[in-house]
């Protein structure tokens, strides 16, 4: 596996996000001596790997950057880190709604800039990473990324950047949406007379199973769903709720438009 990794990996801020996929990094064989985690606290971050709060007078040859701080603070780590990177150094980006333009101008000497979405199941290898690039990047910079994502999940190429806040919505926000759901899932158990405990823990195992079983089956979800539903039976007045006048799929799409929405608002400096 040592090809996927860079001779060097820079993190600038390594919160739940960036943790989770340096958590991964190492699980799959990173050589911890190869990670420097700059965060202001200067708090340890995994066993091995050296941690910063100020910025080093130079990166070693080599160096992956991986922005993992918060988008608003782009300007103030870009003033710091811009001087020290130079061509030789490659650039991935997971900021919210921040563009490659945006991070074009404030790394002019970076030829390789990768912006990158992950979510946070990445940490344990059952990630989205979505990832795009523009022409200035080498097809060798771009495959570079793309090889250190692989450990963490699905990695998917999005050709069109204007796609990005939509991605970042569905896959990036997605396992809020989802936590939420299982948490509502478990409370209307409770709501109709299961115990809290019992609920919870029979509606994370009904999510999990079903959740493999769609992945593995040939049939879509929409064709799984009929199969569990017995004419006349109780599945089917449970999916009457859901599917009345669109319901669920309303409800869906006005949470993912309410996320990208955000993310088209940031991006306009918001
Ligand atoms: N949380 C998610 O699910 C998720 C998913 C995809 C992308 N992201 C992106 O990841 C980034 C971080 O989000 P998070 O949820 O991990 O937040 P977080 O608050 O957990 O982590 C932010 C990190 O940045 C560090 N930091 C603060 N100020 C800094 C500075 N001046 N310089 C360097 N580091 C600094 C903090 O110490 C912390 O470690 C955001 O840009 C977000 O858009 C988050
Ligand atoms: N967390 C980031 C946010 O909420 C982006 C995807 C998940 O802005």
């Amino acid at each position: 596996m040592s090809t996927l990794w860079p001779d060097h990996l820079f993190l600038v801020g390594c919160g739940n996000m960036a943790g989770q996929m340096l958590v991964r990094w190492l699980a799959c064989g990173l050589d911890p001596a190869r990670v420097t985690v700059l965060r202001p606290s200067g708090r340890a971050v995994a066993e091995g790997v050296r941690v910063i709060s100020e910025y080093p007078a130079t990166l070693p040859p080599g160096t992956t950057i991986l922005l993992g701080m918060k988008p608003y603070q782009l300007a103030d780590v870009a003033e710091s880190l811009a001087p020290i990177s130079d061509g030789e150094a490659r650039l991935v980006s997971i900021l919210a709604g921040t563009r490659l333009a945006d991070l074009r101008q404030h790394f002019p000497a970076v030829r390789d800039i990768v912006r990158a979405m992950p979510n946070l199941p990445v940490g344990i290898g059952g990630g989205v990473t979505a990832l795009c690039a523009d022409e200035r990047t080498a097809v060798e910079g771009y495959a570079a990324v793309e090889a250190l994502m692989s450990p963490l999940g699905l990695v998917e190429r999005i050709a069109d950047e204007g796609q990005f806040n939509e991605v970042t919505a569905l896959s990036g926000c997605g396992p809020a949406f989802l936590f939420r759901f299982i948490d509502a899932f478990a409370r209307a158990g409770e709501a109709i007379g299961l115990s809290a405990e019992q609920a919870a823990r029979m509606a994370m195992a009904t999510v999990w199973g079903s959740a493999n079983m769609a992945k593995q089956a040939a049939d879509s979800p929409g064709v799984l769903a009929d199969r569990v539903a017995s004419p006349g039976g109780m599945t089917r007045e449970g999916l009457n709720v859901l599917d009345a006048d669109g319901r669920l799929l309303k409800l869906m799409t006005d949470t993912l438009t309410a996320a990208r929405d955000r993310g088209e608002e940031m991006a306009r400096g918001g």
